[in-house]
């Protein structure tokens, strides 16, 4: 088999982009891009596979104030891409429900279960699935493969999927589905590579971009995550609060007399570090004022990170090793030694030439829990399920 396949990763803050070419057994990358800063400083870059600069456009907030004007303007530039023969698109689809533990070849009905998903995910849903009807549209012959968030947490044991609800809404769906299950599972991956001697222990691993999770590795296999049946749960994030007191929805609504879509647009457009440093959602901009409210939104943050860690340390009584992941896990160094800081007590010791040097080993030598920083690639591991799919169905 040969071609091409070009992947899509709608985020909420940026549209990453991939195009593999199938080469026998394996994939070689050809482009990677991004466009980031969607509707405050939105920023398209692609590189080829040598490393070349093939595309570098920088846009005012108004031309691109959101992912559809993103998907649009990203989706005109690859069309200009030429010569290429593709075999297939595989796409990030953030919600599988109770129904995808696994990729899934999309047709009209799997494309219509998943838009019943879109109220469980209203920041990525619906722009994971414009481009597939686009695509479905567009090229038809072409497969479309949809690769899931929750997929990868499907493992966790029946405590760790299950509120303290009445049973029958489990049932229904409602259940600790998790999400950056893509990133989560290339991760594992690239450990057995960077750390085969922590690889099969009791790992940690923060994806720390503008949405944010942490996940209880073991053995391999996704135990826990601090996501739940929404990506609201847990972390603070760009725009949204993380772990909430359900009693504030219902103060909301009680005495606020706030609609559910004012309520839904609170929660997931108006709150994190943008609603606590009245500033900005981006950890850049964060990072770089003097502002007393951005400070006290990165210590926001960085507590929230430390006292999830040691909720899923608990999970995996003990802990071996932390990995660092994600826009702001692999780029920013003071983020990283504030959190290293609060996992002292774990028996973590941090690296602090190694931390600033961006290395893949941020820990001391001597230190019981080490520390990475690994580049996540969720487009890599969208790229070989669709493969793997497709193939499949090459020899059905
Ligand atoms: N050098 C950096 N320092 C701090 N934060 C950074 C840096 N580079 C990127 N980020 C943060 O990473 C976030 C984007 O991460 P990313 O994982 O791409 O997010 P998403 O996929 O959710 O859109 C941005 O909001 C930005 O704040
Ligand atoms: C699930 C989620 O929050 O994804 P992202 O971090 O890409 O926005
Ligand atoms: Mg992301």
């Amino acid at each position: 088999m040969n071609g091409a396949i070009l992947v899509i990763n709608a985020g909420s803050s940026s549209l990453k982009f991939q195009i593999f070419t199938i080469g026998g057994e394996t994939l070689d990358r050809q482009v990677r891009g991004q466009m980031d800063g969607i509707g405050l400083k939105p920023h398209l870059r692609a590189f080829a596979a040598d490393g070349a600069e093939i595309v570098d456009r920088s846009y005012a907030a108004s031309e691109i104030p959101d992912l559809p004007a993103a998907i649009a303007e990203t989706g005109a530039w690859l069309r200009t891409l030429e010569g290429l023969e593709l075999r297939a698109v595989g796409h990030r689809v953030v919600h599988g429900g109770p129904d995808y533990a696994e990729p899934v070849l999309i047709d009209e009905t799997v494309l219509a279960r998943l838009a019943t998903y879109q109220d469980l995910a209203p920041l990525h849903q619906p722009n994971n699935l414009a481009p597939i009807r686009r695509a479905m549209e567009i090229q038809p012959d072409v497969p479309q493969v949809a690769c899931f968030d929750t997929a990868f947490h499907r493992s966790h044991p029946a405590v760790a999927d299950c509120y303290a609800i009445p049973r029958t809404f489990y049932d229904e769906g409602v259940r600790r589905y998790g999400f950056h299950g893509l990133s989560y599972e290339y991760i594992t991956e690239r450990l057995r590579e960077v750390a085969p001697e922590h690889a099969a222990g009791r790992v940690i691993v923060a994806h720390l971009g503008s949405g944010a999770s942490m996940c209880a590795l073991k053995q391999g296999q996704s135990v826990e995550s601090t996501m739940g049946f929404t990506a609201l749960d847990g972390l603070p994030m760009g725009t949204r609060p993380g772990q909430l007191d359900p009693g504030v929805v219902l103060y909301l609504i009680a005495h606020k007399g706030m609609s559910p879509d004012a309520v839904s647009d609170l929660l997931y457009r108006g709150s994190g570090l943008k609603a606590v440093s009245g500033l900005s959602s981006d950890m850049r901009v964060l990072l770089a004022s003097d502002d007393p409210n951005a400070a006290f939104a990165i210590d926001l943050f960085v507590h929230r990170c430390a006292l999830n860690a040691g909720m899923l340390a608990a999970a995996l009584e003990g802990l071996d090793a932390f990995v660092f992941t994600a826009g702001v896990g692999e780029n920013s160094a003071p983020i990283r030694a504030c959190i290293a800081q609060r996992l002292a007590w774990l028996g973590a010791e941090l690296d602090p030439a190694a931390n600033e040097a961006g290395a893949t080993r941020i820990s001391t030598d001597t230190s019981r829990v080490a520390l990475y920083v690994i580049p996540t690639d969720e487009e890599l591991m969208i790229a070989r399920h669709t493969l793997a799919l497709v193939r499949g169905l090459a020899h059905a």
